[in-house]
This record gives C-alpha cells, structure tokens and sequence, in this order.
C-alpha cells in the first residue's frame, strides 16, 4: 500500500463513520423511543466493530485495528457532538434551567444518583437552586407546582406513562399499561380482587424471627432500580449485559413467576387475589397470557408488601417519637367496640390524622411515578410544557411545599384536624396518586396499617429500643422507586391491658366469622 493510501484511507473511514454518526442521531435516536432497544443497539454494535475489523484483516489492512478504532471514535464523536449541540441550542426545553451536565445526559443523573440513592434528595436540592420547574434530562422536567399531579394524573390528562413503565418488558403488569388501551379490563380484575389476600401464602417471618430470602430479594433487586430509575435504557443494558444486575433482577422476577406458577399449576382452591387475575385469563378463551399474569404478580409483590411495610416503619417511629400521640391514639381505639373494627378505625379522628402527616413527610412513592406529554403538550400553572417531555413530579418535595403546608417539615397531625388553616393547598398530598392510575390498593393498604398499628398501639407501648436515635431511618432512606427505610429498632413493652384481652378474644371469634383474609393480607403479600 501507498504511502499516501496508508494515511488518506482512515480520513475517508472516519469521515464516513461521523455522517453515520449524525445521520444515526438525527434520523433515528433523536426520534421515537429507544430504551427497549438499547441492549439491540449495543449487540450490533459490537457485532459492527467486530465485522469491519475483521473485514479490513481479511482485505490486508495492516492498520485495520487503527482503522476500526478511528471508525468508532469519529461515529461516536459526531454522534455525540450532534447530541450535545441540539441539546443546549435547539431542544424544545431550552428554555427551563437546569443543571448543564443534567441537560446534557441523563448518565449523570445516574452518576450522581449511584452512590448514595438518595433521588429525593438531589431533586430536592434542585428545587431550591432552580425554582419549579428543572430540566433534569435532555427531554426531562421535574416539576414542583402544586398542580402537577392534577394536570399529569387527573381524570382528563393526555398525559400517559413514561419508558420507564417498561421496566418489566416482555411481562405486562397492570402498573406497565403506558397507554389508556387494555387497561380498563385489567384495573376491573384488580378492584374486585384487592379484598382478598394476595398469594395466600405466609412467608413465616414472624414465626422464624427471620427476613424470609424472598424479602431480601425483593431489597436487592429493587436497589438496582434506585439508581437506574433516570435512564431506563440502560436499565435494559444493564439485565441483559451485566452478570450481577441480571442475576438479581431476574431472581426477583423468577419470584414472581414462581409465586403466580404455584397458583396456576398447583390447583389451590383458596380464592386470593392471583385466584381472580387468572379467572379473567381463563374467561377470555384464549390462551392464558403468562407476561400478563407473571406481570400482575410482580405488581402485587412491590406495590402490594413494601408499600404497607414502608408505611408501617415510617409511622413506629413517628410514635415511638411522639409518644403523646400514642396515648391519644389509644384512646380514641378504645372508644372503638373492638380494636379490629375496620370501619371504626377509618373513622378514627386523630389517628387517621397522624396517618395522613405521616405519608405526607414520607411518602411510599418519594419520586417515582413518571409521567409523559404526547403530541400536544400541557400547561402547568401558566407554564406550557412542550410534546414528548418526560414529567417527574416527587411527592417527597411537593408534600412539603412551604406554600401549600405551614411549617411543611413538622410532624403536625393537627393540620388535618383542628387546624385546617396549616393547609394552605391540598393539592400536593398524593400518598396513593390520583386519577386513572391512583392505587387501587388504597383501601387495603390503610386497612392493613391501620389494624396492624391498632393492634400494636393496644397491646405494646411503643418506644425506641437503647441506643437508637430514629434518624438512621432516614438518613439511611434509599429511593427505589418505592422508598427504602433505613434501619428502626423498636421496643415494644406489654402493657396490662384487661379490655384488650377482652376485646381480643371477642373479635377473634367475629373476624372468624365474617372476614379471616384481612391479616394474611399483611403477612403475605
Ligand atoms: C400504604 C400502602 C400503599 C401506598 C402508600 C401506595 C401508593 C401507591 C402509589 C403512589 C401508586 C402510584 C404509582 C405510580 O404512579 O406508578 C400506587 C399504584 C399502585 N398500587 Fe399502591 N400503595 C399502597 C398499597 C397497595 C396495595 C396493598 C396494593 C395491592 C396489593 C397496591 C397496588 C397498586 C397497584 C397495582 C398500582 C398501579 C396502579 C396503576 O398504575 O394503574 N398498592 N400505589
């Protein structure tokens, strides 16, 4: 070869490599959806390098590992150039600050977010540098307007779910439904199942005084999550490609699968909530839809177990805090005929109240729930925001909005009693969401924390155990999507309690009789 062949041949490589690169980002990448794709594109892009390496050995090019590295490096640097230059000049976002490295890529999203999984915490801290509304993507807004969740979630939003519902792709829980489409039928099969138990199973923690595995699977595998949550492409990268993500995602989802397997093969009679789900299969007379049903399962294990559990340990500690309250409501359960009245506890003035103050300062979602315009974009308060935006709206800082709560950051579970005048805007207090995707636990999920706290607050005084300050709880807190509680040792003494002793015998002998599904419920979903 030439001379001048040697050194003109990967000028023309490279030149032809960068209009790959701009053609690729402004004909496909910047158009469209992409994330369930990504592990494709990093197949044939290995499978590209690998083929013109060998392609140019095969040709008798001595330089051709020079040659194919120049090749990546200029598509990879026009494409990216292309990227960042439409990015912070011609983007439909421009306009709302944000964070330069945010509005650049959503891997520093990642990158911050990794270390410690605090997600709350960054987007807090955003709030207060950069006011309402903050690009936090390219084509993302986090948006802190008391409005927010009436616009993205109410009854008439355009708005649908963002990519990252796509989480459990092949499998289609009822939560991964993107679109208004298919999900009428599926919410049905829920509403009429959420009084019933979930898997009829008990994991038998209580019993062994142990985590069951399927409890710290769940831990694990929802940590992966934590930090993912900004990029959901690479989230799919990362289950295909990289050996320890696989490994605990797909352990969780075999859980699932394992769970929903039992009642669909085991012929058990019992009829919980997976009875119902694989009934409305059956009803179809197709053949059974397993990503349907395998998908429902996951959905009922995350939202249906470690949303109570949460909800659970963040209101301990605020009685083991505030140990008046515990007295107060002691008092208004005893007003009850039993601890267990269901209806008697939702009706429960203060109580209720503290739960309210409860999911307001730590809300069970504290971020998640991301939402996305379509083509006609939305209006927020008096800001438009423009097609195919990503919304996230953190329920962590919207509930503590200084303009729509007084005194936001104080536990005051008066405000929501003899002293409404402390609300200023309710608008932001959104523990379970609103609209067509609001939870359709809800009822199920107090009642569950309700009597478990009656039952609890009757028999035991509640206190920190020695040595436990209650703040690891929070500065532990990681944000999984659903939060993560740090560590909480409580110490429960036994009160000498007569009525409860007679209350208990009585309502054991009732809930026999009318409902003996309520404490599985707790137990084992
Ligand atoms: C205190 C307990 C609970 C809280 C605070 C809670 C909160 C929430 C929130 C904030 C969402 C919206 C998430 C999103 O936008 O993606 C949600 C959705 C959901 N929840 Fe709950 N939840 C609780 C209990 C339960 C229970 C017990 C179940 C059932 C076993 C359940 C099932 C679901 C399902 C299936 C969805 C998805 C609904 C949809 O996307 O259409 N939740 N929950």
């Amino acid at each position: 070869m030439s001379r001048t062949a040697e050194t003109s041949l990967p000028i023309g490589i490279a030149a032809t490599a960068a209009v790959a690169g701009l053609l690729s980002h402004n004909l496909l990448f910047i158009r469209g959806e992409h994330h369930l794709s990504a592990p494709t594109y990093v197949r044939l892009g290995c499978l590209a390098f690998i083929s013109f390496f060998l392609l140019r050995i095969k040709n008798g090019q001595e330089l051709a590992l020079l040659e194919t590295i120049t090749a990546v490096a200029a598509y990879f640097g026009m494409l990216f150039a292309s990227m960042t230059l439409y990015r912070l000049t011609f983007h439909p976002l421009c306009s709302f600050p944000g964070p330069f490295m945010f509005r650049l890529s959503k891997l520093w999203h990642v990158f911050r977010v990794s270390p410690a999984r605090k997600n709350y915490l960054i987007l807090d801290q955003l709030h207060y540098q950069y006011g309402d509304f903050v690009r936090t993507g390219p084509s993302e807004l986090t948006v802190f307007h008391p409005a927010v969740f009436e616009v993205i979630g109410g009854a008439r939003t355009s708005c649908i779910k963002a990519p990252w519902y796509d989480m459990l792709y092949p499998m289609v829980a009822i939560n991964s439904i993107r679109d208004k489409e298919g999900y009428a039928p599926r919410r049905r099969v829920w509403d009429t199942a959420l009084n019933l138990k979930a898997f009829n199973k008990s994991f038998g923690m209580l019993d062994k005084h142990e985590w069951s595995g399927s409890v710290q699977l769940l831990r694990n595998g929802l940590g992966i999550l934590g930090f993912m949550t900004p990029a959901p492409w690479l989230a799919h990268v990362a289950f295909t490609f990289a050996p320890k993500s696989r490994l605990l995602w797909q352990s969780l989802v075999n859980f699932a699968k394992s769970m929903m397997g039992d009642r669909l093969y085991k012929d058990i009679a019992k009829k919980d909530v997976s009875y119902w789900m694989i009934e409305a299969e059956r009803q179809k007379g197709e053949e059974l839809n397993l990503n349907n049903l395998y998908g429902d399962a996951f959905a009922v294990i995350i939202a249906g177990s470690h949303t109570v559990a949460t909800t659970l340990i963040f209101s301990l500690h605020g009685l083991a805090k505030n140990k008046h309250m515990q007295d107060r409501i002691r008092a208004e359960i005893k007003s009850l005929v039993s601890w267990d009245d269901v209806e008697g506890l939702g009706e429960l003035t203060f109580f209720n109240a503290f739960l309210n103050e409860t999911m307001r300062l730590y809300p069970v979602v504290p971020t998640g729930g991301i939402r996305m315009t379509k083509t006609e974009g939305i209006t927020i308060g008096d800001t438009f925001i423009p097609p195919e935006t990503t919304i996230v709206a953190p329920r962590y800082s919207l509930s503590r909005l200084e303009s729509c709560f007084e005194r936001a950051s104080e536990f005051i579970p008066e405000r929501w009693t003899t002293k409404p005048e402390m609300i200023k805007d309710k608008r932001p207090y959104n523990p379970f969401n609103n609209g067509r995707h609001s939870c359709p636990g809800k009822n199920l999920g107090l009642m569950e924390v309700r009597l478990c706290l009656s039952i609890l607050i009757s028999r035991f005084d509640i206190a920190f155990a020695p040595g436990e300050s209650g703040t690891d709880v929070f500065m532990d807190m990681t944000d999984s999507f659903t939060a993560n509680p740090g560590a909480l040792n409580i110490m429960f003494s036994e009160r000498n309690m007569p009525d409860y002793d007679a209350n208990r015998q009585k309502s054991t002998i009732e809930s026999r009789s009318t409902s003996g599904s309520v404490y599985g419920g707790v137990m084992s979903a």
